[in-house]
């Protein structure tokens, strides 16, 4: 057999459009042997103060200084020369050499989403010389488990433009399903039913930036209401087929030491917080809540963890912003017991699946997750597979972005055949 040459040849860059309208860079590879591949980055709009940087160009004028021209071209100027040569095989090295490259500890100078678009293209350029598939190249389980979807039916918060609840996202979690191809199903028959029901409610059916719907509730309890009716006319049992999971994204209400749910015309604490959480978990088939408490509010997030952390799944976005340096910490100060796994947030391939691992070598869940901002880029699907994760939250069951990448688990279910088997409620850590 002769050896495929998987020497990078060239990278080259472009600004595209993401599902907002705002630009974004994609990257592309072409390898020694022909192959070559490309990679977007994803933006968030509910962003953690400590992720890496996320480079625009800044000046007004194209895009309103949200352009990316400055990304696009330290990729054709510089990083792209400075990485020709490398093995593609050997995505450690490569993202190193990003590492180096930028010299600081939040990718400052380049960027990580230019960071990211060239370490995923590169990834996937390799995957793709190799002739095998992405989540086969990056992990090669045995046993390739494909996770629970976790999808976003009602959006509030920033990605609703505060019109609906101070929660961020309402989620279904169908871990009783056998399978992943049935999770999906009963999700998207969850969605219908649900969009029925607010419409007969007299409620919009208009969605927010994930494709769930955002109707303007008058309490951050009563989406849950709206879901478990919802469930039930689907057909579904709410608590053992369906479970529901929130992030309420509590930085972005978080003012001077409060949290304000200006939906409610209430200012809480973060013990009022913690007691409300538990009143809820009490009362809802809540399996997980993501960033309930502020990015900095680590004493919140121990009060929590304290009082739910034995039976919730409390997964830190914003407060680890898949940094593996405050996650250990996480970890050391029993704060959480899981981590949202967000590419763009550190940067590189290989930073990513540190963070991953460092969580589950603990015990910890890792739920890999989307961008509100996305692209068609499936990346993240093969990357949860191939790190058996159990559990990927990429928006509702609706919206081009969001589907492609549940429909890309769809494919790798079928591709793997016998072999594979879907999370279910072990996907969870709790
Ligand atoms: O808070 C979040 O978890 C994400 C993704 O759902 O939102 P954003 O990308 O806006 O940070
Ligand atoms: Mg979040």
């Amino acid at each position: 057999m002769t050896e495929i040459d998987t020497t990078i040849q060239s990278i080259r860059a472009r600004e595209i459009l993401d599902s907002r309208g705002n630009p974004t860079v994609e990257a592309e590879v072409t390898l020694a042997c022909g192959a070559h591949a490309r990679a977007a980055s994803p933006s968030g709009a509910s962003t953690g103060v400590h992720e890496a940087l996320e480079l625009r160009d800044g000046t007004p004028g194209r895009y309103n200084g949200k352009g990316v021209q400055r990304p696009v071209n330290l990729i054709n100027h510089g990083i792209g020369d400075r990485l020709t040569g490398f093995d593609a095989r050997d995505q450690q090295a490569v993202d190193r050499a990003l590492i180096d490259l930028d010299g600081t500890a939040n990718k400052q100078n380049l960027g990580a989403n230019t960071t990211l678009a060239v370490s995923m293209a590169v990834a996937r350029a390799a995957a793709t010389a190799e002739g095998r598939r992405l989540w086969e190249y990056l992990g090669d389980p045995a046993e390739p488990l494909l996770p629970v979807p976790m999808m976003n039916i009602l959006n509030g918060g920033v990605h609703a433009n505060w019109q609906g609840p101070d929660f961020q996202e309402y989620l279904i979690a169908p871990y009783g399903a056998p399978t992943f191809a049935e999770a999906l199903r009963w999700g998207a028959e969850i969605y219908h039913a649900l969009k029925a029901f607010l419409k007969e409610k007299g409620y919009s059916t208009g969605v927010g930036d994930e494709g769930g719907f955002a109707p303007a509730v008058s309490s951050n309890t009563e989406p849950l209401d709206l879901i478990v009716e919802a469930i039930e006319r689907a057909g579904y049992t709410p608590g053992t087929q369906i479970g529901i999971a929130l992030d309420p994204a509590s930085s972005s209400f978080y003012h001077d030491g409060a949290y304000e749910l200006r939906t409610e015309g209430l200012t809480l604490t973060a013990a009022e917080m913690v007691d409300r959480y538990r009143d809820l978990a009490g009362a809802y088939p809540i399996v997980v809540i993501e960033d309930g408490l502020a990015e900095d509010d680590w004493d919140g997030w121990r009060l929590l963890t304290e009082a739910i952390g034995d039976r919730v799944e409390l997964v830190g976005d914003d407060l680890f912003v898949t940094n593996v340096t405050r996650i250990e910490r996480g970890i050391r100060e029993g704060v959480a017991n899981a981590v949202l796994i967000k590419p763009n947030q550190i940067g590189t391939v290989t930073e990513t699946i540190a963070a991953v691992r460092l969580a589950q070598q603990n015990g910890w869940g890792a739920m890999v997750s989307h961008r509100s901002g996305e692209t068609v880029d499936t990346f993240i699907a093969d990357f949860t597979v191939a790190m058996r994760t159990g559990h990927l939250k990429t928006g509702a069951p609706a919206r081009g972005e969001r589907v492609e990448k549940y429909n890309q688990l769809l494919r790798i279910e079928e591709a793997a055949g016998g072999a594979v088997r879907y999370a279910g409620r072990a996907g969870f850590v709790r």
